[in-house]
């Protein structure tokens, strides 16, 4: 699903970040997020990338330059999904799904066709009673998606999500976020290092370099679903390509 109704949500601009240490993670950082977009930042390890998302995400503030919602209810109804599950280990699949609402304050009996509909929607019906123990690497970020997933968001972040798992679980799990992303409707903002991912799975790549900005930013014109002919055909190799010049020039 293409964006097509430009219709800006947040806006960053000029945005830097210094820690206390002395430490500058981002420096002059301007990115236009449109609601739709499936926009994925794509840079070096330490450039900056999880920053943006925790400036995103309220859990830091930049040290000059702004964060500008233009969509509050965007802004409300946000969830981010990390690289580690980071799962409550002594709660079962649903309890931990349960989790953002129980903080709510909902009963899990309110929350529980909630719950249902995100283990559905991850694939995870049948595992609802299992701790995560019992569950595979793939099964694990499957929770946490829908954990996410289950306060209904509207803007999706992901921060290297699938970099702890085997090639194949994660080419079907990029499948199943696309898939989800259709059906939600959401907008979603996903860290990589991987060209590969960024290309099957955005509609912009925003590369960035060592000095916490955006370099250069590729759109990918190519219709969703996008599914393995996708990932076979000549304009992906191409697309990669790009991406990669794009990510040595930023170097
Ligand atoms: N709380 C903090 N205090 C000091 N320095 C920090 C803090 N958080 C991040 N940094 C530094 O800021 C820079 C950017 O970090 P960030 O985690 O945003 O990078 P990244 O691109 O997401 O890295 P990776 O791909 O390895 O996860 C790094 O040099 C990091 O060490």
């Amino acid at each position: 699903m293409a964006n097509t109704t430009h219709h800006t949500i947040v806006e960053l601009n000029g945005v830097s970040k210094t820690f206390a240490n002395g430490t500058t993670a981002l420096s002059g950082f301007d990115i236009s997020v449109q609601r739709g977009d499936f926009l994925c930042l794509l840079g070096a390890s330490g450039c900056g990338k999880s920053t943006v998302l925790r400036l995103l995400a309220d859990l830091d503030v930049p040290s000059s330059g702004n964060v500008m919602w233009s969509d509050t209810q965007a802004r409300e109804s946000l969830s981010m999904v990390l690289q580690e599950a980071t799962l409550l280990p002594w709660a079962t699949v649903d309890d931990n799904v349960w989790m953002p609402l129980r903080i709510k304050g909902i009963s899990k009996t309110d929350a529980a066709s909630r719950i249902a509909t995100a283990l559905e929607l991850v694939g995870l019906s049948d595992s609802a009673a299992l701790y995560p123990r019992e569950l595979s690497g793939g099964m694990k970020m499957r929770v946490s998606l829908a954990r996410a997933l289950v306060s209904e968001p509207s803007v999706l972040l992901l921060d290297e999500p699938f970099a702890a798992l085997d090639e194949i679980t994660r080419f079907r799990l990029n499948d199943e976020l696309l898939t989800l992303r259709g059906k939600l409707d959401c907008t979603v903002i996903f860290v990589t290092h991987s060209v590969f991912e960024s290309a099957y799975l955005a509609n912009r790549v925003a590369v960035m370099d060592d000095m916490g900005k955006i370099s250069e930013e590729i759109a990918i014109d190519a219709p969703y679903p996008r599914t393995s002919e996708f990932r076979s055909s000549s304009y992906y190799t191409k697309l990669c390509a790009k991406i990669s010049a794009a990510l040595e020039r930023a170097a």
